[in-house]
């Protein structure tokens, strides 16, 4: 049995400045590297085979970090390599490497106009409800942005063609995402419906653990 580890970057400094962050590449701040080294101290002793992360560099910085505390080197396998068998690849792994896919489809969602925006200005011009909404509904687009569906949409075929299969080959896989590209992740695996959704939240930095048998994904309490 093999396991599935989700983590949702530390804390950005826009996360710190309660701005509506999507796809702005902002770095992590202090709390979130310091939150990041606290997940990598919870996970020293996990072995972990293969790693996926999205395009920005607040959840690479949380993966390099983790890996870091194993005294592990992430190696970017690039498009242009990453079809090939790794036995291909230019550099032979190490014990103390592991590959790294980054893809875009693991993004966080896009947040169209609201980027940038401070939520709670937003609150006071938009109403509470209304950014309740394009936060948390399943498939009303924010404006000029993806909805949690778009981003579904996007997340969950990567999912199944690309970190599926590793797990699939007995790998123990880390996903170091976001809110919600994660939310995503976490509702294809649990089957959560459209209407639950709105209440799932993730913490920074706090692993979320699948054992995966025949298939199958179980939550580690
Ligand atoms: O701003 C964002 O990109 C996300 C995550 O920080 O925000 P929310 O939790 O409001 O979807």
């Amino acid at each position: 049995m093999n396991y599935l580890i989700l983590v949702r970057h530390g804390q950005s400094r826009w996360n710190l400045e309660n701005r509506f962050t999507g796809w702005v590449d902002v770095p992590l701040s202090e709390k979130g590297i310091k939150e990041a080294m606290d997940c990598a101290v919870e996970l020293e002793n996990v072995e972990i085979d293969v790693a996926f992360t999205s395009k920005l560099i607040r959840a690479q910085e949380t993966l390099f970090l983790i890996l870091a505390k194993q005294k592990k080197s992430g190696i970017f396998l690039h498009e242009s390599t990453k079809r090939k068998e790794w036995s291909l690849h230019p550099v032979r792994f190490e014990d103390n490497e592991i590959p790294v896919f980054s893809s875009d489809a693991l993004n966080e969602r896009f947040y169209g106009d609201l980027q940038g925006q401070n939520k709670q200005e937003a609150r006071e011009t938009f109403g509470e409800e209304q950014v309740f909404i394009w936060r948390r509904s399943y498939d009303i687009r924010p404006p000029g942005g993806e909805s949690l569906k778009d981003t579904y949409e996007r997340t969950i075929p990567y999912f199944i063609e690309a970190i599926i299969p590793q797990l699939e080959n007995g790998k123990n896989v880390i996903v170091s995402a976001h809110g919600n590209s994660l939310r995503s992740v976490i509702k294809y695996i649990e089957n959560i419906s459209d209407e639950d959704i709105p209440k799932l939240e993730l913490e920074t930095g706090k692993p979320v653990f699948y054992s995966f048998n025949n298939g199958k994904f179980v939550k580690d309490k």
